[in-house]
């Protein structure tokens, strides 16, 4: 079987080690169906990823009938983030593979300027290009609005965590829970996965456990944030990551909404690094690294017998 990602050439970055295949395809010409995904994204028999970042432009997918049309504020020629989970699924949106994203297309010159929009199926996410270089950037993204819709709860193992439901442009349940430490946070067990209310979230959720927020913290540059928070995330469509900046943004959300405010600045560690998280009026920002760590080329044939 002829492969569409035969001779095709790929990136692979992460941001605080949520980890992507990056791959330009301008017109959209690339037949990326679930299985094709998910053997790319497979850590044994492809590259290993969880996720996959295809860079289009945005009229390219219309044209092609990826996208039913344009979503919100996103123009023709902005470049777009056709955002895939591991296993292959679509997500409306991916945080932390905005800066990875955002990186991409600024190192390798499709575009030369420090701030643009990167367009997703959640709508415009308008970045900026803090610094960069080929390997390494700091990049903050406008995510929009965090909405929350009310409460759920979640199995992990024997025990119900209550949260937050929010929506970052996709779902989250973000459950801020009292007492929990950073040790104690670390030593959770997500092997078996978790379970969340289908009636709640019929199409599935992003999980996020987080530490009460403490006051105080670094802030990048030499600024101090207003809280510190440590999270974990269980990711629909791939399972526990290192990150997940959606996610990110919920568990700050969640965690200003614990303490009766609905806006403040964050400094969240999660197990692949840390990032800067603002909520205020006008919505929410995320910032954080990206790093572009190699580059190389599918071999002709890779995935013709499984
Ligand atoms: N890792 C991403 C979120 C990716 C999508 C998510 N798994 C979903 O299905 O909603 C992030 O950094 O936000």
């Amino acid at each position: 079987m002829s492969d569409a990602t035969d001779a095709l050439r790929f990136v692979k970055g992460h941001g605080t080690q949520n980890d992507f295949v990056v791959l330009a395809d301008p017109a959209a010409e690339l037949g990326l169906d679930a299985a094709r995904v998910a053997a790319i994204c497979d850590r044994q028999r492809g590259i290993g990823a969880d996720g996959l970042l295809r860079v289009s432009r945005a009229v390219a997918l219309v044209e092609r009938g990826v996208l039913d049309a344009l979503p919100a504020g996103v123009r023709p020629d902005d470049w777009f983030m056709d955002y895939r989970n591991a296993d292959g699924s679509i997500a409306e949106m991916c945080g932390n593979g905005v800066r990875v994203f955002a990186h991409y297309v600024r190192a390798t010159g499709l575009v030369d300027t420090d701030t643009f929009t990167v367009g997703s199926r959640a709508g415009a996410r308008p970045v900026i290009i803090h610094s960069h270089d080929q390997v390494r950037a700091d990049v903050t993204v406008t995510m929009g609005q965090a909405r929350v819709d009310g409460r759920s709860q979640a199995t992990v193992g024997d025990t119900t965590y209550h949260g937050a439901v929010i929506d970052v442009g996709n779902p989250h349940l973000a459950c801020v829970v009292p007492d929990l430490t950073a040790e104690q946070l670390a030593g959770i067990d997500f092997s078996a996965g978790v379970g969340l209310d289908a009636g709640v979230f019929p199409h599935g959720a992003n999980l996020e456990l987080v530490t009460p927020a403490r006051p105080g913290g670094d802030g990048p540059d030499g600024t101090t944030v207003d809280f510190s928070a440590h999270m974990r995330v269980f990711e629909r469509g791939v399972g526990e990551t290192r990150s997940c900046g959606t996610g990110l943004v919920a568990a700050g959300k969640a965690s200003l909404g614990a303490l009766g405010r609905d806006t403040g600045s964050l400094h969240i560690t999660v197990p692949g690094g840390s990032v800067l998280v603002t909520v205020d009026p006008d919505g929410a920002t995320l910032r954080g690294p990206s790093v572009l760590v190699a580059e190389g080329r599918f071999r002709p044939g890779w995935s013709d017998e499984g």
